[in-house]
């Protein structure tokens, strides 16, 4: 079947298990099943460069408006792939697995299947990879540059690898395919799991909610004051429901998963979801991409050793933030530090209500913050100016392996690398050769890798540029 056919059969599937975008109307006991479950708030569209696939308002919608349903049958959760397989509920009551291991079995399980499984029209609408940290390769990992992403690659594959090492016997008890007991059919169930499922109160694996899982990314902007977000367009106040916070969420009382409206949408607008917070880093590792402009994203760098024992902040909260600007706990904790310390004691309380202490303290703290993001700057393999060379020139759709060498070869000695680890090189590869799936996945990875380090550099560039100018203020 063609993907358009694959794509109209999943929507006769989900209009026939109740979603609806037209929620009003099942509350109407009139009311005769829409012929699709899309087309009154939503359509299904491509973004190219916003998360590819995703939905589109077919109508003007307002911030809370309800928009669409789907109800607690239709979402694909263990308990639901359990229910209708005795093999696989019985297999799984024998061993000790985790939540996410337990959906990850009984969602391979399912996709064994086939179009026997009940599940099929909806199994056709995942995508067959991830970019999610755990699929990448040594080169794809060390392409990161950052300790502490290199740290997260490795950290969230070994996990991966252990969760799965450790769900063998039940596979293997349940007769699986070779295909589907390997560790790629496992990162792919488990990127499947990061990325699409929701949140429910009842397994915190959460679930596979179809079409809800279809809303690409936008990040919550920085926290709205509570009072201008409980008022519309014109300033009068919202009730409860058109006021509520969250844009998706399971609730008892409909017995459905309901999503709503984040903001004003115009016809024509991709309709988006907070799946939650995260940095870039973290985007990456959970969804398998990062945002060009994310207000949330944050660049860790070294700190001094004997900083930590100043003060009671988490470490996590030590960071530069998307724009530059250096965190409150970080400049508070840092002009602590820069402080002698026969007086810190006094001055806690300044430092720690965010106040500058002195010029000179302040001087001290900008400095030593350029010094500390020069250093890491300089210490990294490539520069910024490297790092967007190489994604303007891998801009370009490479069609053959003899483009993929020619362009790489002799650019940077990690393209290089690239060319070499992806076997390019060599007697009889070459010529009009296309490129197999494996390097063009590997080339999406690379790039996602040094968009990532790039976008990390540009954080510590506009941090010397901030301090700066605050140290070229103060000196005037
Ligand atoms: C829940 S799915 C959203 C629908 C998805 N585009 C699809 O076709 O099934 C989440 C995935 O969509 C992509 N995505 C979502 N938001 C994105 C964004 N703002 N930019 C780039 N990719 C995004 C990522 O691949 C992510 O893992």
């Amino acid at each position: 079947m063609e993907e358009a056919a694959k794509l109209e059969h999943f929507m006769d599937w989900a209009t026939t298990l109740g979603v609806s975008d037209s929620p009003d109307d099942n509350q109407n006991p009139n009311h005769l099943h829409s012929p699709c479950c899309l087309g009154k708030s939503l359509t299904i569209s491509y973004f190219p460069n916003a998360g590819g696939r995703g939905l589109c308002a077919v109508r003007d919608l307002q911030k809370g408006q309800l928009i669409l349903r789907v109800p607690k049958s239709a979402l694909m959760t263990s308990q639901t792939l359990m229910m209708n397989d005795h093999k696989l509920s019985i297999s799984i009551s024998k061993f000790s697995l985790s939540s996410t291991q337990i959906l990850t079995v009984a969602l391979l399980n399912e996709l064994g299947k086939g179009k026997c499984s009940s599940w099929y029209p909806y199994l056709t609408q995942f995508p067959s990879n991830y970019d999610i940290l755990a699929s990448f390769d040594q080169f794809e990992i060390q392409a990161l540059q950052l300790d502490d992403a290199i740290w997260a690659a490795e950290k969230a594959l070994e996990k991966t690898k252990m969760e799965w090492e450790s769900a063998t016997v039940i596979m293997e008890e349940l007769l699986f395919k070779p295909h589907y007991m390997s560790l790629k059919a496992w990162i792919w169930a488990s990127g499947s799991i990061s990325s699409r499922t929701m949140h429910v109160p009842w397994d915190a694996a959460g679930c596979f909610c179809p079409i809800g899982d279809f809303f690409n990314y936008a990040a919550p902007e920085e926290e709205q004051v509570v009072s201008e977000d409980f008022r519309d367009d014109d300033g009068e106040q919202m009730d409860g429901i058109s006021a509520r916070l969250t844009d998706g969420v399971f609730e008892d009382e409909y017995d459905a998963y309901c999503f709503y409206a984040r903001t004003n949408y115009k016809k024509g607008d991709q309709v988006l979801l907070s799946y939650g917070t995260y940095t870039n880093l973290e985007l990456l590792e959970h969804y398998g991409f990062i945002l060009n402009s994310n207000p949330n994203d944050k660049a860790y760098i070294p700190l001094p050793p004997d900083l930590h024992s100043l003060h009671s902040w988490p470490k996590d909260s030590l960071y530069i933030h998307h724009n530059g600007t250096p965190s409150f706990a970080l400049l508070a904790s840092m002009r602590l530090w820069a402080t002698p310390t026969h007086l810190q004691k006094s001055i806690r309380y300044i430092a720690y209500s965010g106040s500058s202490i002195s010029t000179e303290n302040e001087i001290i703290v900008m400095e030593w913050l350029v010094k500390k993001c020069n250093q890491v700057l300089k210490n990294l393999s490539t520069s910024i100016e490297e790092d967007e060379l190489l994604l303007s020139v891998m801009e370009k759709e490479f069609e053959s392996v003899m483009e993929v060498k020619n362009v790489l070869l002799g650019l940077t000695g990690e393209s290089c690398e690239f060319v070499k680890v992806n076997g390019l090189v060599g007697d009889g590869i070459g010529g009009e050769m296309g490129l197999t799936k494996k390097t063009k996945r590997s080339l999406e990875k690379w790039k996602l890798a040094i968009s990532w380090r790039v976008k990390y550099k540009r954080m510590l560039h506009d941090c010397i540029l901030y301090c700066t100018k605050v140290i070229n203020d103060l000196s005037e």
